[in-house]
């Protein structure tokens, strides 16, 4: 599809003021919905209410990892909680996936795999409706193996394919096998790719991304449970998809690229190497070597909400305070809302 033909469907899949349309006729016609792994619903809260200043929408793996991302982002773009205030998991009552909201950026975690994240993406995607929100932008903060590159690196995909080299999602639906295409958009990873710069302590490279069912036989691991086949078997695969120009393994990516094409949303997928899997297969490296790693797509994502948002882009500052699970989600919503000038 040219990137003409894109344009097009992206303009009918919003309303002119850019929030999204829903390419499902039922939920309109529903009195309510309910958002259950977020614990949120159109009947139970006022969703355009708590939401609608969303325009970024950020997600990767683990709770800890996007709280971090709530907090970094809070200083980067210059967020003051309101006094007495503190950060919570607005989704906490579904023990599924942690939420954050830092003025318009929601962070979410997604857990492993594409089942756990295409379900996120489901109701994040129905969330973005019932807010109203106008042309939300989505990223995915992740970790990965990189074919080629060694650890500590970025990897920005320029699109997905599964384990067979498809470049799309398959999902067996009323017994029939449906294809969306794992499209990304090819901009937004460019602009994110010039926002690295000279003293950053990662390269960053744009290539595609191999997205599997499995850690280990799925990415052709020899430190399985289980296998088959023999470390030359291994690398002779890795060479082959490294020459179609797969320069990473992750878990997510495929399902992210067609359900945010699907939808109409501009989407990127940001992953750090966690090693060079043309060297092994075990992530040997310390645990606090690997937590600094996790920091590099967040400040990547942070220069390139920063810059969206008309901020100056300096160098990030990190804070960690704790977080407190508050039940009153509404309510500090409401106010966390308001406090962003
Ligand atoms: O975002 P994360 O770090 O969870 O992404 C990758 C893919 C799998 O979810 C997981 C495997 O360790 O890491
Ligand atoms: O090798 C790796 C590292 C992180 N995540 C993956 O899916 N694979």
């Amino acid at each position: 599809m040219s990137s003409g033909d894109k344009r097009e469907e992206e303009d009918n899949d919003r309303f002119p003021d850019g929030a999204l349309r829903l390419r499902n006729p039922h939920i309109s016609e529903m009195e309510q919905d309910i958002l259950y792994h977020l614990a949120l619903g159109s009947g139970s809260h006022d969703l355009q209410e708590m939401f609608s200043d969303v325009r970024f929408v950020c997600m990767g793996g683990t709770p800890k990892r996007m709280e971090q991302f709530a907090y970094y982002i809070m200083d980067e773009i210059g967020y003051k909680l309101p006094a007495g205030t503190t950060l919570l998991d607005i989704s906490f009552q579904s023990y599924r996936y942690s939420m954050y909201k830092v003025g318009p950026v929601l962070c979410f975690s997604h857990g492993m795999g594409i089942p756990s994240v295409g379900i996120l993406l489901h109701e994040v995607i129905k969330l973005m409706y019932h807010a109203k929100c106008r042309d939300p932008i989505f990223f995915r903060l992740g970790t990965c193996g990189g074919i080629g590159i060694e650890g500590g690196n970025l990897v920005i995909s320029e699109s997905a394919v599964d384990g067979l080299l498809q470049p799309y999602l398959e999902l067996p639906v009323l017994g029939q096998m449906q294809r969306r295409p794992a499209v990304l958009d090819r901009q937004l990873a460019h602009d994110l790719k010039n926002l690295r710069r000279e003293d950053d302590p990662f390269t960053v490279t744009v290539g595609k991304t191999m997205c599997t069912y499995d850690f280990y036989e799925g990415q052709g691991r020899l430190d399985g449970a289980f296998c088959d086949y023999t470390e030359e078997d291994k690398l002779a695969f890795l060479r082959k998809i490294h020459a179609e120009n797969v320069v990473n393994m992750e878990m997510e990516s495929l399902c992210f690229a067609a359900l945010c094409h699907h939808a109409g949303v501009r989407g990127a997928v940001v992953c750090v190497t966690l090693l060079n899997r043309l060297h092994g297969d075990q992530v040997s490296t310390p645990k606090e070597v690997l937590n600094k790693w996790q920091e590099y797509p967040q400040m990547l994502v942070a220069r390139y909400i920063k810059k969206a948002l008309g901020l100056p882009v300096a160098v990030p500052q990190r804070s960690h305070p704790q977080v407190v699970k508050c039940p009153r989600q509404a309510q500090m919503v409401r106010q966390q809302s308001a406090s962003f000038e």
